[in-house]
C-alpha cells in the first residue's frame, strides 16, 4: 500500500505519521487491539453462561419485545418526523462503513441477543436478532445440531444476516440465509408486533430479506435444523486452466445431494483448489486435519499447497471448517499482521487472533480508512454460475487480485427483491475480492462502477455490506423493487417511518 497517496502536498510530519500508521499497524494491533479483543470475548463468555446459569433469556423476550414497541410509540408521540434505524453502532458492524443516518435518524434499541429455544421435534431454532454466528454455533453443535447454512465470520448476526443476505458454501444447496428462515418475528411502523412466514403474510416474509430494516424490526428468527456431524470430509481438487476450474466447480455445484459443501478458491487466472465437503462422523484418524487450532497455518495458505502437491483428502472437525476463514479473516490479515503466517508468530500469539473486527473499526483512524478507500478492494457479486468463467476474465482485467472466493449458491424463484435470471430457479456464484488489486489503472470508484455494470448486464447482485456506487436507477434496475414498494404503500406509516434501502446503503451514505 502507498501511504503518501492523496497526502502529496500534506506536511512531513502528516506523512511520516500516514506512513508509521499504515505500515506499523500490527504493532498497535499486537499491543493494544488483541488484549482488548480478549477482554471483550471474556465478557461476552461470562455474560452469556450468566443468563443461561438463571434460564433467564427466554422469558424475558416478551419483555424486550414491549420495549422496542414502546420506543416506536415514544418516537409518534414526539411526531415522528425522524426516520428510524436501529441504535446498534456502525462500528460494531460487519460491513466495511458506518451509516451515517445513525447520527440523523432515531435510534431504535433492538438489543436482543439470546437463543430462544433449540426445538428438535419442529427441528427449528428461535434467535433473537443479535445472536452472533459463533454464539450459534458453540450452542448448536454441542446439542448435535447445526443450521444448514453458517455464514462466516462469527460476529455476524441472526438480524443482520435476514435484513442483509448470508452466504455459505452449504448454500448449492440450501439457498441463502433467507431460505433457511421459516418466520420472523417482526415489530412494524405502527408498533404493532407481526409473524410472517411462507405461509402467513407471506408478502412480508419474501420483503423482508435484503430490505436493510426499512420495513420493521426484526425481534426473532426462527431457523430451519440439520443433525451437525463431527467432521467434514474435503477433498481438495487443484486445477490449471480457466475452463478446468469452472468446469469442476459448477459440476460439483449441480451435486445438491450429494456434496454438503463446495469452495472454490482462485489463485491466478489459470489456476485454484475446489473443495467438496461432505458431513461424516466417521474420520480416518490418520487425515484429520484440526485446521482451527491456533498453531495451524492459515486455510487459504493451506489450500494452495494443493496446487503443487496435487489433491487430497482430509477430515476436519465440524467447527473448524465453519470458522476456517475466521483467523486470516479471509485473507485480510496479511495486510494488518504482514508475519501473521509465521509458525513463530502462529506458536506465540496465534491463540490472540484474530483482532475484533469491531474494534478495528472503531480504532482505524481517518488514515487507514483513506488507505482501504484507495488501495484496496472488498466486494461480493453474485452472477449465474454459467457466467463463472467470463466473470473470473472480468476480475481479473479489473483487479488483478487473487485469491478470490468462490462460493455456489441456489436461487429459487421466489417473490423478492432477488430475481433469478429469466425467472427460473438456478445456481449463482459469489465471487469475493478482498484485497489489494494489483492493476495499476484501479480506482475504486470507476473501477467498481464497470464492475457493477457487469454484473447488472448478467442479470447478477452486489452483496451491499461492500462500497456500492450505484445510481439509484441503477441499483433498481439490480434488485426488483415491486413488492417492496407494494408493501411499503400497505403497511400503515412505513413510508414515513423507514428510508429506502438505497439510501441506507448508497456509498454516500455511508462513511
Ligand atoms: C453478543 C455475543 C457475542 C458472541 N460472540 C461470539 C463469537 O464471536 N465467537 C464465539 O465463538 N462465541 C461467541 N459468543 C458465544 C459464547 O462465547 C458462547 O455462547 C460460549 O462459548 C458458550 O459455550 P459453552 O459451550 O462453553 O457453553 P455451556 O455453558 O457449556 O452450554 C452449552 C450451550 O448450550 C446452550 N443451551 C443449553 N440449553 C439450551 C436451550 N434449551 N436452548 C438454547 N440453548 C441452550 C447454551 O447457550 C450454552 O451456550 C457470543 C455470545 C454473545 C452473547
Ligand atoms: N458470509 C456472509 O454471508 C457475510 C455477510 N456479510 C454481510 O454483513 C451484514 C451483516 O452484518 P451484521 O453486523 O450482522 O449486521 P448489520 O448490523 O450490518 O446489519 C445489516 C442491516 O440489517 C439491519 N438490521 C440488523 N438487525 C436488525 C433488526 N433487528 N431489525 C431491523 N433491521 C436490522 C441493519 O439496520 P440498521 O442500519 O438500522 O442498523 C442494517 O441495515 C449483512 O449485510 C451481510 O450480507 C458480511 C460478511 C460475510
Ligand atoms: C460473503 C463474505 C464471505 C464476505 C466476507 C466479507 C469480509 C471479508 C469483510 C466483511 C467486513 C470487512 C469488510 C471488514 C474488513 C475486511 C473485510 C471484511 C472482514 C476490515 C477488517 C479491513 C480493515 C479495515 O481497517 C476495517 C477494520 C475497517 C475493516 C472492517 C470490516
Amino acid at each position: 500500500m502507498d501511504p503518501m497517496a492523496g497526502l502529496e502536498n500534506a506536511p512531513m510530519s502528516e506523512k511520516l505519521f500516514a506512513y508509521i500508521l499504515v505500515n506499523y499497524r500490527w504493532v498497535f494491533v499486537l499491543l493494544f487491539l488483541l488484549p482488548l479483543s480478549l477482554l471483550y470475548d471474556a465478557f461476552f463468555y461470562v455474560r452469556n453462561k450468566i443468563i443461561f446459569r438463571l434460564r433467564s433469556a427466554p422469558r424475558q423476550h416478551d419483555a424486550r419485545v414491549k420495549d422496542v414497541q414502546r420506543q416506536i410509540t415514544a418516537w409518534a408521540a414526539s411526531g415522528g418526523r425522524q426516520k428510524l434505524c436501529t441504535a446498534r453502532p456502525g462500528w460494531q458492524n460487519m460491513s466495511f462503513r458506518r451509516g451515517k443516518y445513525k447520527k440523523t435518524h432515531y435510534n431504535v434499541n433492538v438489543n436482543l441477543i439470546d437463543i430462544l429455544e433449540v426445538n428438535p421435534n419442529s427441528r427449528t431454532v428461535r434467535c433473537e436478532p443479535m445472536v452472533s454466528m459463533g454464539q450459534l454455533t458453540a450452542t448448536l453443535l454441542p446439542l448435535g445440531w447445526t443450521i444448514p447454512i453458517v455464514p462466516e465470520l462469527d460476529d455476524l448476526t441472526v438480524g443482520g444476516l435476514v435484513m442483509g443476505t448470508g452466504v455459505e458454501t452449504s448454500s448449492h444447496a440450501h439457498g441463502l440465509f433467507q431460505h433457511i428462515c421459516e418466520s420472523y418475528e417482526l415489530v412494524l411502523a405502527d408498533g404493532s408486533v407481526v409473524t410472517c412466514s411462507a405461509t402467513e403474510n407471506s408478502d412480508l416474509f419474501y420483503a423482508v430479506p435484503w430490505s436493510y430494516g426499512t420495513l420493521g424490526f426484526l425481534v426473532s428468527a426462527t431457523i430451519r435444523l440439520i443433525p451437525a456431524h463431527s467432521f467434514v470430509r474435503l477433498t481438495y481438487i487443484p486445477c490449471h486452466s480457466l475452463e478446468e476450474l469452472s468446469k469442476t466447480f459448477a459440476d460439483e455445484s449441480a451435486k445438491r445431494e450429494e456434496n454438503d459443501f463446495v469452495e472454490g478458491l482462485v489463485y491466478s487466472a489459470e489456476s485454484g483448489v475446489v473443495m467438496v465437503g461432505k458431513s461424516t462422523n466417521q474420520a480416518d484418524p490418520d487425515r484429520i486435519n484440526r485446521i482451527g487450532d491456533y498453531w495451524k497455518p492459515w486455510f487459504f495458505k493451506h489450500v494452495e499447497r494443493f496446487l503443487k502437491t496435487g489433491g487430497g483428502v482430509e477430515f476436519i472437525p465440524t467447527r473448524h471448517y465453519y470458522h476456517r476463514h475466521s483467523r486470516s479473516i479471509f485473507w485480510q490479515m496479511q495486510d494488518i499482521v504482514p508475519f501473521g503466517n509465521h509458525p513463530i508468530f502462529r506458536y506465540l500469539l496465534g491463540w490472540a487472533v484474530p483482532p475484533k473486527v469491531s474494534l478495528m473499526k472503531l480504532t482505524q483512524g481517518e488514515t487507514v480508512k483513506k488507505m482501504y478507500e484507495t488501495h484496496q478492494i472488498i466486494q461480493d457479486m453474485l452472477v449465474p454460475i454459467t457466467d463463472l468463467a467470463g466473470a473470473i476474465k472480468v476480475f481479473h482485467r479489473e483487479i488483478n487480485m487473487y485469491p478470490l472466493w468462490l462460493c455456489p449458491f441456489y436461487l429459487p424463484d421466489n417473490p423478492g427483491m432477488l430475481r433469478p435470471r429469466d425467472d427460473r430457479s438456478q445456481m449463482y456464484v459469489d465471487i469475493g475480492a478482498y484485497g489489494a488489486p494489483k492493476n495499476p489503472e484501479y480506482k475504486a470508484e470507476a473501477t467498481t462502477r464497470r464492475l457493477e455494470a457487469y454484473v447488472r448486464e448478467v442479470r447478477g447482485f452486489q452483496m451491499l455490506y461492500a462500497d456500492t456506487f450505484m445510481t439509484e436507477s441503477e441499483f433498481e434496475a439490480m434488485f426488483d423493487h415491486r413488492l417492496y414498494d407494494r408493501l411499503r404503500d400497505k403497511l400503515a406509516r412505513t413510508k414515513d417511518a423507514f428510508p429506502r434501502v438505497y439510501d441506507k446503503i448508497n456509498r454516500s451514505a455511508r462513511d
